[in-house]
């Protein structure tokens, strides 16, 4: 998401999810790297200590807690010492070992321990800030179970909660169809191949009807050494496969990877669909949305505005530019505030908007325009103690046998905006008639 989009940004969730990191190490320089590393990547608070003794004063200190990362050689405990100290705590925890042991790795990963990293690994750093950031991230992820056999989907379910994300199960194809279609917030599938009723591959066939590539992660899983099963989870659909039995770490690997790239995707069609500056759909967003309201033919219910800042030029020259920037951001955020949800908007460029509003005759749309155009009015921005003051003209366009596509009301509503510049500015032009 582009960092200018506030709107994008006020419109998440804000959950009250336990926040607060534990980096518990006694190289204080491979903390202040680790530390440096995970700021950049989340805002979550993190505290730091070199020994036992001070994990546990922070720990009952506070209460909020989210996630552990502990080196394994510490003054006043051995390696023993200090994964019972985190698995008696049951804190998710993170081992950051310095050797290789096998061992250890093998008890470590029984428990509530998520991984197991060597410190020496050159990228140590940078994956241990990415896995914290997906551990964070994983909150807020639906994911659903589907398997038949109970302990089956439960233990999946178990990996998956201690990566974090929200889990449900479920025993057949047809209840994962019902909720994928009631939850719009499930981003991720894991679903069994051998069920009876429905089958995994037909099941990924019919959620994919469901919920594209790009916005839900399907990943198979069987027992089977059907070398065709994997092509065949593929083409009905399926992101990712995975041959059980499988280690924890390589369902912990697919997963995220999955999870990363719905994500980047996510990303990308942000970057391409909304004005960086103001968070609002841009231009080519606004007409593709717009497009397809008048492709449907709503009758007469149409109205096209054009919406301009009056004399921006004069509010850049006289407040500068970052003060423009910002009386540009309040009235994306004021014309986004009177968007129904039935209606589009966008930023067309410069100090330029536009609406499209379905559903209001001609009067009903008039008085839509006029209780914007005043609520722009009514703003004051203080810019460094100075009020900064605007206002916009509007001219709009309805939907007839006359303008009959967006090109031609987009045309008539420009005509109508010279027309409420020409006449005074900060005036709604077009619908009179009404
Ligand atoms: N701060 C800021 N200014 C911008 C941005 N995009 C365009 N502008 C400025 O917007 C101004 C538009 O000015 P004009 O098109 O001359 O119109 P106006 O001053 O608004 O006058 P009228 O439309 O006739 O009322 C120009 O000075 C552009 O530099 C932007 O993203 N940020």
């Amino acid at each position: 998401m582009p960092a200018g989009s506030h709107l994008a940004h006020a419109r998440q969730p804000i959950a009250a999810l336990p926040q607060r990191i534990l980096l518990l190490e006694n190289s204080r320089a491979y903390t202040s790297m680790l530390r440096e590393a995970i700021e950049q990547r989340t805002q979550l608070p993190i505290s730091v200590a070199t020994t036992l003794a001070e994990a546990r004063e922070l720990l009952e200190r506070e209460s909020d807690w989210f996630l552990a990362l502990t080196g394994l050689v510490l003054a006043d405990g051995d390696r023993d010492a200090v994964i019972d100290f985190f698995v008696e705590r049951r804190l998710p925890t993170i081992v950051v070992s310095g050797v290789y042991d096998d061992a250890l790795r093998e008890r470590a990963l029984q428990q509530q321990i998520i991984d197991y990293v060597l410190k020496s690994t050159p990228d140590s750093i940078d994956y241990l800030a990415w896995l914290v950031q997906r551990l964070e991230r994983n909150r807020r992820i639906n994911a659903l179970v589907v398997d038949d056999s109970l302990s089956a989907r439960s233990y999946i379910a178990s990996l998956l909660a201690l990566q974090g994300y929200q889990v449900s199960h479920v025993a057949d194809g047809q209840s994962a169809l019902r909720m994928v279609e009631a939850d719009p917030g499930i981003r991720l599938v894991i679903v069994d191949q051998e069920m009876p009723g429905m089958d995994g591959i037909e099941l990924t066939r019919r959620l994919r009807h469901l919920r594209a590539r790009d916005r839900m992660a399907v990943i198979g899983v069987s027992g089977s050494s059907d070398a065709s099963l994997i092509p065949r989870f593929l083409k009905n659909g399926a992101n990712d496969f995975l041959r059980k039995p499988f280690s924890r770490e390589e369902f912990f690997c697919r997963v995220s990877q999955n999870i990363d790239q719905l994500e980047l995707i996510g990303t990308l069609q942000d970057l391409a669909t909304r004005d960086f500056l103001t968070g609002l759909p841009n231009r080519r967003s606004f007409l593709e949305q717009s497009e397809k309201v008048v492709a449907q033919g709503s009758g007469g219910d149409l109205t096209v505005a054009m919406i301009d800042i009056d004399h921006f030029k004069h509010i850049n020259d006289s407040y500068g530019h970052e003060a423009g920037d910002r009386a540009l951001r309040a009235m994306a955020d004021i014309l986004h505030a009177h968007t129904r949800r039935e209606d589009h908007c966008g930023r067309f460029g410069g100090e330029e908007f536009c609406v499209l509003i379905h559903g209001l005759d001609a009067a009903a749309s008039r008085a839509h325009l006029e209780t914007l155009r005043q609520a722009v009015e009514a703003l004051e921005l203080d810019i460094d103690g100075r009020p900064l003051r605007m206002t916009i003209s509007i001219g709009a366009s309805r939907h007839s046998p006359q303008f009959d596509t967006l090109h031609k009301l987009l045309g008539e509503a420009d005509r109508h905006l010279y027309l409420a510049k020409a006449g005074g500015r900060n005036q709604v032009r077009g619908l009179e008639a009404a």
